[in-house]
């Protein structure tokens, strides 16, 4: 399978710069690819448009030919959000929270760490970290073909991030999911990804 953004251009409704201009980029299934770029470049915006939550101005974001926003129910490009306080309804109990997701494998819940005793507690109630866990696991049901992961361990101690990445990287190559990996640390992506993309080199 092949996710693919084509000639993209994004301006936000609110006026200001173009955030996009013609970007085209693809992903294969099972690769990492690494995506890259100062602050405020646009790197959220193209994952939001590559995961159909926003609408380019002009392009094309589909899957295998078939645009993403045409998807209904589970979409199989899942977005992983830099602050999972935001995109966790607060009045649901964590056990709900998953099961919105529909099944998730066991393994899944277990290899990110996640406490049987946090299922029955509200967001508010776990740290930041522990809530992002949740925010990976309900992007792994079973019809995820690709992930997108925006910035998703910033708020980690180091060794808890080299125990997600390693769970990710595995849960990739065994299930063949691509995924488009946006973060700041060189290294990080140097370690996880086959290539990486720089959006400087789109302006
Ligand atoms: N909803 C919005 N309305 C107007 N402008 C926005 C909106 N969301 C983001 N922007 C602007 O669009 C630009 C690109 O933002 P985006 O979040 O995509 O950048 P980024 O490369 O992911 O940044 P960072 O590395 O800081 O997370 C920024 O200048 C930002 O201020």
């Amino acid at each position: 399978m092949v996710l693919k953004g084509e000639e993209l251009s994004f301006r936000y409704q609110s006026g200001g710069r173009q955030i996009l201009n013609h970007v085209s980029l693809s992903i294969e299934s099972g690769e990492i690819v690494g995506l890259c770029a100062p602050s405020g470049f646009g790197k959220t915006t193209l994952c939001k448009i590559l995961g159909g939550y926003a609408e380019p101005d002009s392009g094309t974001a589909s899957l295998e030919g078939k645009s993403i926003r045409s998807y209904r129910g589970y979409c199989p490009v899942q977005m992983i959000w830099q602050h999972p306080e935001l995109v966790i309804n607060p009045r649901l109990k964590m056990s709900q929270v998953l099961a919105e997701a529909g099944d998730i494998d066991e393994h899944v819940i277990t290899n990110l760490g996640i406490e049987t005793e946090w299922m029955s507690r509200y967001p508010i109630e776990l740290s930041g970290g522990e809530l992002q866990r949740f925010c990976i696991a309900r992007a792994l049901g079973e019809g995820t073909r690709f992930i997108l992961a925006d910035e998703i361990t910033t708020m980690l101690d180091l060794i808890t991030q080299a125990q997600i990445w390693n769970f990710l990287k595995t849960e990739s190559m065994e299930r063949n999911i691509g995924m488009l990996v946006v973060s700041h640390s060189g290294e990080l992506l140097d370690k996880l990804c086959s290539r990486r993309i720089d959006m400087q080199a789109f302006s």
